[in-house]
């Protein structure tokens, strides 16, 4: 028996990765994609042709880069529902929206205007058939000090340029955005729980908690569908 049959995970599971930047997505999105044989929808970073400059200057690109991220995220939907599910996506997009737009709009970095354009445009896009929510997100949480050592270690030249100040008003942002998060079922892992790097059986547990979280969440929505 397979891990997916093992743990009732159903074979159109789309599942998202959440959490602030460095945080261990695209690790973790490797590490359940790999266990279950799914397929992955990663954010790509090297083209971004915008993400560079936005770092340079925030005011001058903000727009720009939120419609790039947009763009992208719609294609991404259209291919993970054109395949039927089966899907470890790194990162959701209802981060773009209430994460990073809002955040660039509210510290005055995103005009108004471009920030209700973009709004604007991001709601007429949830509304197509594209977006259904996803069966599960999983929010990867852990100290300021451990996401920042991870960054760090991570090295992108544009993020070690960008004072610590931006993460840490981002990694104070998501702690407020999940914990009034309720677009689909959520499952928090914090990071210091598990290691897939080293430890190839930790990642046995997670497994074992997204089996549960999706029957759960499944039953009650086809309870709803039935009443
Ligand atoms: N479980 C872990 N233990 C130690 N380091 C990790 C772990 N998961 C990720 N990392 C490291 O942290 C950095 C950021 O991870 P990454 O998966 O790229 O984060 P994100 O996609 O959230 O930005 C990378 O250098 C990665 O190797
Ligand atoms: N919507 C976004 N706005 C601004 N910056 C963003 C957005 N989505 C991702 N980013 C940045 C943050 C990081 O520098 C890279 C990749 O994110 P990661 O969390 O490392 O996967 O893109």
């Amino acid at each position: 028996m397979n891990a997916r049959e093992r743990y009732g995970i159903p074979h159109d599971s789309v599942i998202t990765i959440a959490g602030t930047v460095g945080v261990g997505k695209s690790t973790m999105t490797n590490a359940i994609a790999d266990a279950l044989k799914f397929r992955t929808s990663f954010e790509k970073v090297e083209t971004n042709p915008y993400l560079d400059k936005f770092y340079q200057d925030f005011e001058r690109w903000s727009f720009h880069l939120q419609i790039y991220f947009l763009a992208e995220r719609f294609k991404e939907q259209k291919k993970i529902f054109e395949y039927g599910g089966g899907f470890i996506q790194d990162r959701s997009i209802y981060e773009d929206t209430g994460i990073f737009a809002r955040m660039h709009y509210e510290k005055g970095t995103m005009s108004g205007t471009d920030y209700e354009t973009y709004r604007n445009l991001f709601d007429a896009m949830v509304m197509t058939p594209y977006f259904p929510h996803p069966d599960l997100l999983i929010y990867l949480e852990g100290s300021f000090d451990d996401v920042l050592g991870r960054i760090k270690e991570r090295g992108r030249p544009m993020e070690q340029e960008t004072p610590v100040e931006y993460w840490e008003e981002m990694f104070n942002r998501y702690d407020n955005w999940i914990d009034n998060f309720n677009s689909c079922p959520v499952l928090r892992l914090n990071i210091a729980d598990y290691d897939v790097l080293n430890d190839e059986n930790s990642i046995e547990p997670v497994l074992e908690k997204i089996g549960h979280f999706i029957q759960q969440s499944r039953k009650w929505r086809s309870s709803r569908l039935l009443t």
